[in-house]
């Protein structure tokens, strides 16, 4: 499990391991971290000695970092050049070592154009302008540094975090550093995890300072990997036939959508269920493709006993969201099944209740417009489960999900990749999903479980090339192999 601490825990962590050790020891920590991780950088492109390295250094300690460790390179033969944005308030110590040890320094705004001279010139910037104590995105000033950064050939490490990203909640106001590489120390922060700040921080490495020790034990947000969810994934034994792995109902499609329904179906049938019951009117379309699931067309309530509903995916104005939420199982609810969708009654239910909105159908939920979900999506997911007192799963560029406990971390689904953004593929998702809670799992590890699958099996079916809903639908079973054979 990879997790992330806000920055409030972080610090009060910080504190308590400050009291136990020397001063100045975490920030070494960190600096030597950073130092080697640029020093193989450089490696990599030629050598450090004689390389040119440029850093941008704010007012606070990640300044601090980026000095002391721009002393270790300097020490090391590189030619480093300090860009003090905040003159008179760099870290003391750092801006010693590093003229110590042979560095420059000069001064952002000045008269000259140094600044840029040594950008244009640089192999390596080290982006020390701001971490966990940035707020509010890069000021004017940094702004015309960060252009120069970025025309510039040379590779771009973030200190902690890009400057200029929100480490709490993964926004980006205005602009940001786009770095290709990020050394963040003790613990990963939700900026690292969750888009649009994600992407800013390129590849992410964490630089062991001595935090997990004192770090609480349940996260704010934490993304399985292989191992948690071969835990997870239900798998039958001895004793199961059809029944007892759960049969899911799928209550999907409609005469002018019934793709959608053979989507659901496709992914319901490679989520550990014993069963797939489709209910709706798109029944010769999936018999066509399925022949082994059980079709319905009468409503919901008459199809037959299942262990978990799906309802939503091409439902246009059919009805069943309604039959489905009045029964004593596992729901997702997804697609025009959310739309209206009555907090009142869903808060109601006995049985766990999955939301699976998109950013657009998310927003329609919370009354705000589209683009505030996806710059926010940790906020709107949170605010979501809590209205609704559900689980939900905010699908998108970053898929998270929340339960309405909010003592629980969020999850956030690390095998995402932007070829899903296909037509119906969130279909498959539901009809997947769905059958996991059908199979057992609970509302929170169904949705993890299910985003996570969907995701290898996109990258497994694109390699690199388009793919379609129901290329990621046939390749489910490749992703289901492939976490079960590294467990
Ligand atoms: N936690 C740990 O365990 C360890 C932490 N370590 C390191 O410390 C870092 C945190 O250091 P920090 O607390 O000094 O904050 P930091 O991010 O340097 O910013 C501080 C100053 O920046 C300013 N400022 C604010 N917003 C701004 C903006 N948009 N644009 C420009 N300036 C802005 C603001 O000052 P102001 O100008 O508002 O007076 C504020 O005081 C952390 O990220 C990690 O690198 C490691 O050394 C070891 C272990
Ligand atoms: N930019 C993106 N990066 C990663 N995944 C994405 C991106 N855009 C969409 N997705 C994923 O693609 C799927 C699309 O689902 P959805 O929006 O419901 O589409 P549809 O209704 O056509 O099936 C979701 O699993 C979503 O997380
Ligand atoms: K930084």
């Amino acid at each position: 499990m990879r997790t992330a601490y806000s920055v409030e825990t972080v610090r009060t962590a910080e504190r308590e391991l400050m009291d136990r050790l020397p001063d100045g020891v975490l920030m070494q920590r960190a600096a030597a971290g950073l130092a080697a991780a640029c020093a193989d950088l450089l490696r990599r492109r030629g050598r450090v000695y004689g390389a040119r390295v440029v850093l941008l250094v704010g007012s606070g300690d990640n300044g601090g970092d980026a000095l002391y460790a721009g002393a270790r390179l300097a020490r090391r033969g590189a030619g480093v050049t300090a860009v003090l944005l905040a003159a008179g308030r760099a870290h003391e110590g750092g801006l010693a070592a590093l003229s110590g040890a042979g560095g420059r320094v000069v001064e952002h705004p000045s008269d000259t154009s140094a600044p840029f001279d040594v950008l244009a010139a640089a192999d390596l910037v080290v982006d020390g302008i701001t971490g966990i104590g940035g707020r509010g995105g890069l000021r004017p000033d940094a702004v015309p540094l960060a252009r120069a950064v970025h025309e510039s050939d040379a590779v771009v490490v973030a200190v902690d975090l890009p400057s200029g990203v929100e480490a709490d909640s993964g926004e980006v106001v205005g602009e940001a550093l786009r770095a290709d590489v990020t050394l963040t120390f003790g613990t990963y922060k939700p900026a690292h995890l969750i888009d649009p700040a994600r992407e800013y921080a390129g590849a992410v490495g964490l630089v062991d300072i001595g935090l997990g020790a004192v770090l609480p034990p349940v996260a704010e947000l934490e993304a399985l990997q292989h191992a948690d969810v071969a835990r997870l994934l239900p798998v039958p034994t001895g004793e199961s036939d059809k029944y007892r792995r759960g049969v899911v109902g799928v209550v999907a499609g409609s005469a002018r959508y019934p793709g959608a329904a053979v989507l659901a179906v496709a992914g319901a049938l490679h989520g550990g269920a014993g069963a797939v019951r489709y209910v709706g009117p798109a029944g010769d379309a999936v018999i066509a493709r399925f022949p082994e699931t059980l079709v319905h067309a009468g409503p919901p309530a008459k199809a037959g006993r299942v262990q978990a509903w799906v309802v939503g995916p091409g439902l246009g104005e059919e009805p069943g969201v309604r039959d489905a939420l009045a029964s004593d199982v596992p729901v997702l609810v997804d697609a025009d099944g959310l739309r209206g969708l009555n907090a009142k009654v869903v808060r109601a239910r006995k049985a766990p209740t999955l939301l699976t909105p998109h950013a657009g159908e998310a927003a329609a939920l919370l009354e705000v417009p589209r683009e505030e979900v996806e710059s926010a999506r940790l906020t709107a997911v949170r605010e979501l489960a809590a209205r609704y007192g559900a689980t939900v799963l905010l699908k998108g560029s970053t898929t998270l999900v929340a339960d309405p406990d909010t003592a629980l971390p969020v999850r956030v689904n690390p095998t995402g990749t932007p070829w899903l953004a296909t037509a119906g593929s969130g279909d498959v998702l539901s009809g997947l999903t769905g059958s996991l809670l059908a199979a057992g799992l609970g509302a929170r590890d169904a949705g993890s479980v299910g985003a996570y699958l969907h995701g290898l099996a996109a990258r497994s079916a694109a390699r690199g090339a388009p793919v379609s809903a129901e290329d990621v639908g046939a390749a489910l079973r490749v992703a289901w192999r492939d976490v079960s054979e590294e467990a």
